[in-house]
């Protein structure tokens, strides 16, 4: 996968990573920043991806498509097409640009609209990252931990970042039988549960 980068990828990565220090510097809204993962958070949600079970692959939170261009890697090589969902319209402008770009159009596709919404219409989903804001965190992994195939990979960013902002939540999924989680300490933290069979 990551032997496969095409310049015209690397080049929006790179773009993007620019524009993303930039925001976080100069003062930019938090909702207009782009908020992506570091680079090594989306090598390891391209590997847990590409080793899921078959099924559905489902991005929660797409901003300017930064983590769907690593997770495309993953779909592209499984021969899959990754759901991205936002409910930011100016965001899904940028996203489609990174597709168009990138000639990644076909392996993702991008949906506007809430995440507890269209997640609820899912089934038999075997990958998800889930990067939205905090207050759906929780409500997103329950209505995830019902529509995973078993052994499906749920992967959630931000756990130690934004820890004192989602009190009690890493708790509760850790303890939840339905999943076997682990918080994962690379870049902002990701917490990374498999669906048992229960
Ligand atoms: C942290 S950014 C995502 C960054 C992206 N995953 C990346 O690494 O390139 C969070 C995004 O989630 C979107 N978002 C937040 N809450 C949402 C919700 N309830 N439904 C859909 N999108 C949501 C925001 O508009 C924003 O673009």
């Amino acid at each position: 996968m990551f032997h496969d980068l095409s310049p015209a990828m690397l080049a929006r990565m790179t773009e993007l990573e620019a524009i993303d220090a930039a925001d976080r510097a100069d003062g930019t809204p938090h909702n207009q920043r782009l908020r992506q993962i570091p680079p090594n958070t989306g090598r390891y949600l391209a590997i847990l991806a590409a080793s899921a079970p078959a099924g559905q692959m489902v991005e929660v939170g797409t901003s300017a498509g930064y983590s769907a261009l690593w997770l495309s890697l993953a779909c592209r090589q499984r021969g899959d097409v990754l759901t991205s969902i936002d409910r930011d319209p100016d965001k899904l402008v940028l996203a489609r640009q990174t597709l168009d770009l990138t000639g990644s159009s076909d392996v993702v596709r991008l949906v506007s609209g809430d995440a507890l919404d269209i997640v609820a219409a899912m089934a038999g989903v075997a990958f998800a990252f889930v990067d939205a804001n905090r207050d759906v965190l929780l409500a997103c992994v329950e209505l995830l931990a019902d529509r995973l195939v078993p052994g499906g990979l749920v992967a959630v960013d931000n756990v130690i970042s934004h820890a004192a902002e989602i009190p009690g939540v890493l708790e509760r999924i850790l303890a939840d039988p339905r999943f076997d989680a682990v918080v994962v300490p690379i870049g902002s933290g990701v917490l990374t549960a498999r669906r048992t069979a229960r």
